[in-house]
């Protein structure tokens, strides 16, 4: 059994917190032998339910927790942690986009980059939950300059598993067989959900491309697309709360293939700092097709951009340069 690892959940008094921290504390992200120092900090007036969620960790009885702090104070929270998985933010309600809660959130992750920057290790890996996601952990790596940026991701592996399983559905298949999905660009209604390098293992073992195995491509471009661009929303409106189960199952997924890496014949989605690849500007928090390796990610070079995607992929970046701009004025 290695040294515990000390993980931090913010928001943890909320909904995704209330999905996730089990799977966190049962060894599911991070491995069976892997023990593990949970961190949840909240808001002063949120402490209550999250003593309440301590009692609950308690009575899961799980022998890889090996210790629960609740706080309210960034010091404390930050200090010495491996992992951050920072969801502390508000969520969109009805008829809003992730964007406008640019201004209520976007400060959050200002002064959380800076705690990192001074609390943290170095080497700690950070997951940004909290919408406008992509902006968010720009401004939160910006504010921790002494950490690399490569360090820094947002969650856009709901929307990957949320094609894969359109897909799925579509060709009658389970979501195993399904593989290669990318989500180009924002966690937003701008993403582009892209399966024109993805394959699908049919019932009869044959694989194929997804496009011949789903052979519509007018349900691609007028279904598929808008319905995972758009089901945030869809879920909103019709629990009148944003996702929280599908959320952390997403948050799990994102963590567990970083630490242990991606499979050979597969890639994932994540929001990561911008290379330049796919001449996507540089600094920009973008959502790219990537592979895991000994802890560190790259992105999956190489693939065929036509002028469809090209138009697509341009489109979700330019919002992310207005929210970045957006971002820059309310944080000054
Ligand atoms: N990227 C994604 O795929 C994705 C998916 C689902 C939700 N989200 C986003 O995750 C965020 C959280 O969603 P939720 O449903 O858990 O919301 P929630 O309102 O249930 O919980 C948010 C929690 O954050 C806390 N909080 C607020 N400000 C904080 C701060 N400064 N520091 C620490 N904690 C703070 C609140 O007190 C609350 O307990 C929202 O912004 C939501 O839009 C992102
Ligand atoms: O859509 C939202 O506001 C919540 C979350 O980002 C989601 O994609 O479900």
């Amino acid at each position: 059994m290695s040294e515990p690892i000390r993980v931090l959940v913010t928001g943890a008094a909320g909904q995704i917190g209330y999905s996730l921290l089990y799977s966190l504390a049962n060894g599911d992200v991070f491995g069976k032998d892997q023990a593990i120092i949970l961190h949840l900090l909240d808001i002063t007036p949120a402490l209550g339910a999250l003593g309440g969620v301590k009692f609950e960790l308690e009575d899961c009885s799980l022998p890889l927790l090996r210790d629960v702090v609740c706080t309210d104070q960034e010091t404390v929270a930050f200090k010495d942690i491996d992992v951050a998985v920072l969801v502390g933010a508000m969520p969109r309600r009805e008829g809003m986009e992730r964007k406008d809660l640019l201004a209520a959130n976007v400060r959050i992750f200002k002064s959380q980059g800076a705690a990192l920057d001074q609390y943290a290790k170095k080497t700690v890996k950070v997951l940004v939950v909290g919408n406008p996601a992509n902006t968010n952990c720009l401004i939160c790596s910006k504010n921790a300059p002494s950490i690399p940026s490569e360090n820094f991701s947002c969650l856009t592996r709901l929307d990957h598993n949320r094609a894969k399983a359109q897909v799925a559905l579509k060709v009658g298949v389970t979501t195993d067989k399904v593989r290669q999905v990318t989500i180009w660009g924002n966690h937003s209604s701008t993403q582009f959900p892209d399966v024109r390098h993805a394959k699908v293992t049919l019932n009869n073992g044959e694989t194929k491309q997804a496009y011949d195995a789903i052979q519509d491509e007018n349900w691609i471009k007028n279904s598929f697309i808008p319905v995972v661009q758009k089901r945030g929303a869809a879920i909103i409106a019709a629990r009148k709360l944003s996702s929280a189960m599908s959320a952390a199952k997403a948050i799990c997924d994102h963590l567990r293939d970083w630490w242990f890496g991606t499979p050979n014949d597969d890639w994932v989605s994540m929001g990561v700092v911008s290379d330049g690849s796919y001449g996507i500007e540089k600094g920009l928090v973008y959502s790219f097709p990537i592979k895991c390796q000994n802890r560190t990610w790259s992105i999956v070079q190489g693939l065929e951009i036509n002028d469809w995607a090209r138009d697509l992929m341009t489109k979700t970046a330019q919002e992310l340069i207005q929210e970045r701009d957006d971002a820059f004025d309310a944080t000054k």
